[in-house]
């Protein structure tokens, strides 16, 4: 099957349903490199979008686009039917997590979950037991009362997790969050991210140029390949582009166990 962008792909099922994030025509140049080229996507409830691409191919851009923290030059978006194009960022209700973790360094693990929460100015009750289970959930609760200095890269993007998590976005971008962990780690942090994502039902968009993580991470599928953003309706079809490597990844590893079947 011929992947198609998604601006031509209206007529899947899934596309028939009010999107929670719907993007058209979006594009950016750097001066003359045309870095993101009349990217189109539609992001439904609970959904999360893996976007695979190589190094250098706009992921980033795109992401910073959506949070608002850079301009577009051409293109709408819309977050839950509103029109969010230019929007300032603090204005999109949209949370945007990097590799490297943002804590505040001068609060505890259970005050950094929690500061969202009190910025809303809730109850103290209500702070305190929706941040004690989102801790429990998140496997934190023996590193409570520590500072961001005296946890592990895993845990900080754990807590950094929880302080998306906890004020419900409409929409959470994730930009490669565990490519900084070592991979036994980043195992862990995939299984449970797959698990809380579901359990809060937050939309979001998963960036990573590792294929296996956008398959784990995922339940639809994009592929950037110089600014231009292909979507596929399940997974089989994208696994069945060849410009997303899966054949080539299965030929490599298959061929390194041929090599070690080989008689000496
Ligand atoms: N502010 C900027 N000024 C000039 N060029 C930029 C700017 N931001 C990004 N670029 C260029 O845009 C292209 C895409 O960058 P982007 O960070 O979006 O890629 P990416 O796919 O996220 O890469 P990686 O996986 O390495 O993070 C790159 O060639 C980059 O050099």
């Amino acid at each position: 099957m011929t992947p198609q962008p998604d601006s031509h792909a209206t007529h899947t099922t899934s596309s028939e349903k009010t999107p929670i994030l719907q993007v058209e025509g979006v594009a950016r140049r750097f001066g003359g490199e045309s870095v993101l080229r009349d990217v189109a996507l539609r992001l439904h409830d609970k959904e999360t979008l893996a976007v695979l691409g190589r190094s250098g191919c706009g992921k980033t851009t795109l992401l910073k686009i959506l949070a608002g923290l850079t301009e577009l030059d051409a293109g709408r978006i819309w977050l839950e039917g509103r029109e969010i194009t230019h929007l300032p960022p603090q204005k999109r209700d949209i949370v945007y997590l990097y590799q490297e973790p943002l804590l505040l360094p001068h609060l505890n693990l259970f005050e950094n979950i929690a500061f969202g929460l009190r910025l809303r100015h809730l109850p103290q009750a209500e702070i305190s037991s929706r941040v004690t289970r989102l801790i429990e959930e998140l496997q934190l609760s023996d590193h409570t009362r520590k500072m961001p200095h005296q946890l592990s890269g895993g845990q900080r993007q754990r807590v950094a997790f929880g302080r998306a998590l906890i004020v419900q976005p409409s929409l959470l971008l994730l930009d490669e969050p565990f490519s900084n962990l070592d991979v036994e780690i980043r195992a862990h942090m995939q299984t449970l991210f797959k698990k809380i994502a579901a359990d809060f039902g937050i939309p979001s968009l998963f960036v990573t140029h590792d294929l296996k993580e956008a398959l784990l991470m995922g339940d639809r599928w994009a592929h950037m390949r110089d600014g231009v953003l292909c979507t596929y309706p399940n997974r089989q079809a994208f696994v069945e582009d060849p410009a997303v490597g899966v054949l080539r990844e299965i030929e490599f590893w298959s061929g390194l166990a041929d090599e070690g079947a080989e008689p000496r």
